[in-house]
């Protein structure tokens, strides 16, 4: 076999090849053939369309990124092996940078800023991402090494503030059962305690703790003033006890002179010589017989007065005692259902309302009214309204999520307030209620009894006063009652 020692011969004996075997001289034949005279191995075609589709998918968000996918489009053009490896190198290399910058960020703000409380891991957080930010090449094994160190102290630091979290739990609790055993007797207190203590029976979150605290600021409030009144008032009873008992002492001291004024004047009665003297001690017996009647007559009205002004104390401190609970009508809760007071529901309203705002999200209204309450309170008697509307109220918010809130709108008509809530899904929300409502059946002293309500349902337009919204809720409810009750409609 000939020897084609320079690549001008090679290709000349190729091309006489394909003349002779009668093959079209295409690019890949004339290279097949160039390889096999030449002895060399055949270079792969360059794979441009499937090299096209993976540039189409490189990531271009970042500048970095963006300028290692168009070194690559480039080199694909080219077609050229040599460049291509160019732009793959870039490519990961930029990848590289991407993850430490990513890196870099989570661990300052992102970490560093979770550890308020932990000022040292804090700055440890911040010098880490500098140096993930700058040039890692050269210390690279280093720099992990003091990441997973880092990694290892954070572990524990979260270790620490669960058990840090559950420690003040466990002492919030103590403090509820605490205060609930002194407060025993005042009922309102007694269902705010419950609530507070519900509230730290599940997971925490910003908008419940935000609850607590309100709820804490009502029972404090309520507690000291409803102290500083019966304190005053059990001051004032004493000291009119203490008159009592002095003008006992006197009335007795009185009665005991007389008693011996008798023995006397009895004795001398015995003792007397003549009608005269006789005369004499009678007319002595009858002054101090008047007498002692006059101040036993003046003692009897007065501790008839003084009776009097204690009955008067007493209806004094029921009258306090019923003017604190309609006070608590003035704090945030309604003292029959724990729901919220139309006080409350304006606060909630407000940072509901600023919440959707900021996060651009829908603030969903419901209204709902008890179908046939007055029938079941005529039937029934009131003190079983009372229980089916704070049945109803307990249905309600335990079927509720923990952000959405309830608010005692009127006699037996009740406002939820769903957050991030469109109108179908609040629609969703209150037939569940209803379907809660049929499982849970009120159980009153007479038996069961089915609660239904009819409701309406709105979503507040960002741009329009809350009063709108609720006003359509309202219409929409009413609709509901003349479409024959027990159903929730959303308002058009
Ligand atoms: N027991 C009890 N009854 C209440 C309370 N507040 C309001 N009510 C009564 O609720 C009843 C409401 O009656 P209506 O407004 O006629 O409504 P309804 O009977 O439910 O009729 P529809 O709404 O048409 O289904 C009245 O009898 C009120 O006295 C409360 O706190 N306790």
């Amino acid at each position: 076999m000939p020897d084609f020692s320079s690549p001008a011969e090679i290709a000349r004996e190729a091309l006489r090849r394909l003349t002779a075997k009668r093959i079209p001289p295409t690019p890949d034949q004339y290279r097949a053939h160039y390889h096999e005279i030449a002895g060399t191995p055949e270079d792969e075609a360059f794979p441009s369309g499937q090299l096209k589709a993976i540039s189409h998918a490189l990531p271009r968000t970042t500048p970095a990124t963006l300028r290692a996918a168009q070194q690559f489009e480039a080199a694909v053009d080219s077609g050229n092996w040599p460049t291509l490896r160019r732009a793959i190198l870039a490519l990961a290399e930029s990848a590289g940078n991407d993850c430490l910058r990513q890196l870099s960020r989570l661990l300052h703000p992102a970490i560093s800023a979770l550890l308020a409380d932990q000022p040292e891991l804090a700055a440890e957080a911040r010098l880490l991402a500098q140096e993930f930010d700058g040039d890692v090449a050269e210390h690279q094994e280093a720099l992990l090494h003091r990441l997973e160190q880092f990694i290892h102290k954070l572990e524990w630091a979260g270790a620490d503030l669960h058990s840090i979290r559950a420690g003040l739990l466990e002492l919030l609790r103590l403090i509820l059962r605490n205060i609930s055993e002194l407060v025993l007797e005042d009922r309102w207190l007694h269902g705010q305690l419950s609530v507070l203590s519900e509230a730290f029976a599940g997971p925490l979150d910003a908008r419940m703790l935000d609850e607590v605290q309100r709820r804490l600021l009502d029972v404090i409030d309520k507690q000291s003033h409803l102290k500083r009144q019966l304190t005053d008032a059990q001051e004032r009873l004493k000291s009119m006890l203490a008159g009592f008992v002095d003008r006992l002492a006197n009335f007795g001291a009185v009665t005991g002179d007389y008693a011996s004024v008798l023995a006397r004047g009895t004795e001398r009665i015995e003792a007397a010589q003549d009608i005269g003297e006789l005369s004499e001690v009678v007319g002595e017996l009858l002054t101090e017989t008047r007498l002692a009647h006059d101040v036993a007559q003046r003692s009897t009205e007065e501790i008839a007065a003084l009776r009097g002004e204690v009955d008067a104390a007493n209806q004094h401190i029921l009258r306090l005692q019923r003017e604190l609970d309609e006070a608590s009508e003035l704090v945030r809760h309604d003292p029959l259902t724990g729901t919220l007071n139309r006080k409350g529901l304006d606060e909630a309203l407000e940072r509901e309302i600023a919440l959707a705002r900021r996060r651009g999200t829908q603030l969903s209204i419901a209204l709902l009214d008890v179908d046939n309450f007055k029938t079941l309170n005529d039937t029934y008697g009131h003190k079983t309204g009372d229980e089916a509307l704070r049945h109803l109220a307990t249905v309600v918010r335990e079927s509720l999520r923990p952000q959405d809130s309830v608010c005692r709108y009127g006699g037996e008509e009740f406002l939820i307030l769903l957050p991030d809530t469109v109108q179908a899904d609040a629609a969703a929300v209150l037939v569940r209620l209803q379907r809660e409502l049929t499982r849970r059946i009120f159980m009153a002293d007479q038996g069961r009894l089915l609660i239904t309500f009819s409701a309406g349902v709105s979503t507040l337009d960002p741009n329009e006063p809350a009063h709108i919204a609720i006003e359509r809720a309202d219409r929409a409810m009413y609709a509901a009652k003349h479409a024959g009750k027990n159903r929730v409609l959303v308002a058009g």
